[in-house]
């Protein structure tokens, strides 16, 4: 018998497989099916809970974390780092009775986040620091083309100001890039408009998944873009700087610090849980593992 919670972080919704031991198969078939709006139970994502000592790729954090969030997309790919998906895993520790409110360490294939869950409902994560490749990429949509700034948040995201939200279209499929060469392993892309001074909004077409309502890494990026083209930069000044980012899932607040560190505080909400039926587990399992 397999489990599965829903849950999501500012509209950025996930599938939530509690798997401690690591024993429960999940090819990309079986992740895609999983996250089908229509035929499965849906997401924009999956979260694969598992003991870190229990997981290859996170053995060796198991001493720092005992919890590994092993994300996919909604395509069945493996992404570095979920921001929206980590918060949401730290609100099902707490479900499940592993962890109260307070601090707790999560290991991800980005490395080991630091997370503190409030007794108010929100959530902050560490987020580590933002690299911001040299470099001129381009991004069109219609007739509209945007420079957009390299930000590495753990994955990579592709930054453009745009006039209007609406320019970025239907974002049914990736926003093509120039040059092609720029993201082998592909991008996500976010269009920012601002709101008021250290307020901005943006959606994002994510990398594996589509246009999604929330991204917290995204949202990272964006704040980070965002201060360095208003000349903010608090290594340089000394002070941290907080940007808040409207996404059409909710708000999220971004704080940069001086020694880099980016905080991450924002909603996770667990909304249901269930069991998979095993006929048609198997059937997705076994189809291209
Ligand atoms: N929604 C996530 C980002 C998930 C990974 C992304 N699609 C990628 O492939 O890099 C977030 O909240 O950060």
């Amino acid at each position: 018998m397999t489990s599965f919670l829903k849950g999501h972080g500012t509209e950025n919704d996930f599938v939530i497989i509690p798997d401690p031991a690591n024993a429960v198969a999940l090819p990309p078939s079986a992740v895609a099916a999983l996250c089908d709006r229509r035929a499965g139970i849906g997401g924009d994502g999956l979260l694969h809970v598992v003991r870190s000592a229990a997981h290859p790729d996170a053995a060796h954090m198991a001493a720092e974390a005992e919890w590994f969030m092993d994300y996919r997309n909604g395509d069945g790919s493996i992404a570095e780092m979920c921001g929206n998906g980590v918060r949401v895993f730290a609100r099902y520790l707490q479900h499940a009775g592993y962890v109260t409110t307070g601090d707790l360490a999560v290991a991800t294939r980005g490395g080991v986040k630091h997370v503190h869950l409030d007794k108010e409902g929100l959530v902050t994560v560490s987020m580590g620091r933002a690299a911001l490749p040299a470099g001129e990429v381009t991004v069109t949509v219609g007739d509209h083309t945007w420079p957009a700034r390299h930000v590495d948040m753990g994955n990579p995201h592709a930054v453009a100001f745009v006039d209007d939200l609406a320019q970025a279209g239907p974002l049914y499929d990736p926003p093509p890039f120039a040059p092609a060469s720029a993201y082998p392993q592909g991008v996500n892309v976010e269009f920012v408009v601002d709101r008021a001074p250290r307020h901005v909004a943006m959606r994002v077409h994510e990398r594996g998944v589509g246009e999604t309502r929330s991204c917290g890494t995204g949202a990272c990026a964006v704040a980070v873009a965002a201060a360095r083209r208003d000349g903010v930069d608090p290594a340089v000044t000394g002070s941290p700087v907080t940007y808040e980012i409207d996404l059409p899932g909710g708000r999220l607040s971004i704080t940069e610090r001086p020694d880099g560190q980016i905080e991450m505080t924002g909603p996770a909400v667990i909304v249901a849980e269930g069991v998979i039926d095993a006929d048609w587990f198997a059937s997705v399992e076994t189809v291209n593992p």
